[in-house]
């Protein structure tokens, strides 16, 4: 009943996705939000929640990292229905770059207008600290470099146009909705904004590859929410992304540090409060553009 093809899904897969997880909930998400690594406590944010375990979602991959909860948890936020991924999919866990962005596809056949993504990232930026929150600017796509992109393939117009526009990829009202609504909080001494750039990994990077990606002008470096924004974009949904800082990159050959995912999780279990305020005010505050939603 849900096939998957050579080339990733249909509009019909994903849309026998979306009315199957319709036909269980009567919430209608216009904003949809991505937990990054150790931040699954985001959708802890939700009332009157209704989750599914990946497991049991039509076409869904499983979560095989650590830190990544693995279900979707639909629910409200001082009224406003929303839908979040608690655990996301990398391209490292050896799923198709089709596989690991079909959320995305799934969120627009929803009714999602705006995606909020959250990620786990090293800073590269000299004057980032560790527990940081970077509003992301624009990102570096290393692997798109090499052809290693989702929209790659026969395009659907369904979806979105054949070649998508990036310059705009990151909501400009959004980040400014981010710095305005951290200033309130009090959050100014820790909320910076700049580049992201992807790399395949699960292999942590190099000193010399730390050094590189920094003269690039990347600000901060992981291994996701690329494919996504990409995907999230090429069907006319609003990005919103930010970047916890969890570890300083190691750019220095005389350095003791040693990147590692236990101390990822860690610090984002010391931030994790925060970055919920910030995401669940922005969400209070993003006006849907139908009224006529119900739940
Ligand atoms: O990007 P998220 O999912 O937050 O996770 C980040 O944390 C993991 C490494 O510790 C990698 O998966 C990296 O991408
Ligand atoms: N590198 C790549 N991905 C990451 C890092 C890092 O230092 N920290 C969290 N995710």
């Amino acid at each position: 009943m849900f096939p998957e093809t050579s080339k990733g899904y249909t509009y019909e897969d994903c849309k026998a996705t979306a009315d199957w997880l319709m036909a269980q909930t009567n919430i209608r998400p216009t904003v949809g939000i991505v937990c990054g690594s150790g931040l699954g406590g985001l959708a802890d944010i939700l009332k009157d929640q209704v989750a599914f375990n990946y497991k049991d979602i039509p076409n869904f991959p499983q979560s095989t990292v650590h830190g990544h909860a693995g279900r979707l948890v639909f629910g409200t936020l001082k009224g406003r229905p929303c839908v979040c991924m608690q655990g996301r999919f990398h391209l490292y866990e050896g799923y198709s770059i089709q596989k690991i962005t079909l959320p995305m596809r799934i969120f627009k056949l929803l009714g999602v207008e705006t995606v909020m993504l959250t990620n786990a990232a090293g800073g590269l930026n000299q004057d980032f600290k560790v527990g940081d929150i970077m509003i992301i600017k624009d990102h570096l796509n290393m692997p798109g470099f090499a052809g290693n992109n989702p929209l790659a393939g026969p395009n659907d117009e369904r979806f979105g146009v054949r070649f998508p526009c990036m310059s705009d990829a990151y909501d400009r009202e959004l980040q400014q909705l981010a710095m305005d609504v951290g200033q309130e909080l009090g959050y100014g001494d820790f909320l910076r904004e700049g580049v992201y750039c992807v790399l395949g990994g699960p292999s942590f990077e190099t000193v010399a590859e730390c050094r590189m990606l920094h003269r690039l002008g990347a600000d901060a470096v992981g291994m996701s929410t690329v494919y996504e924004v990409i995907v999230a974009r090429h069907c006319g949904m609003r990005v919103f992304a930010l970047s916890l800082i969890t570890n300083q990159a190691v750019m220095d050959y005389d350095s003791e540090e040693k990147a590692n995912h236990e101390e990822v999780l860690e610090t984002g279990k010391q931030r994790e409060q925060q970055v919920e305020r910030l995401v669940s005010t922005m969400v209070t505050r993003i006006e849907p553009s139908q009224l006529d939603y119900y739940f």
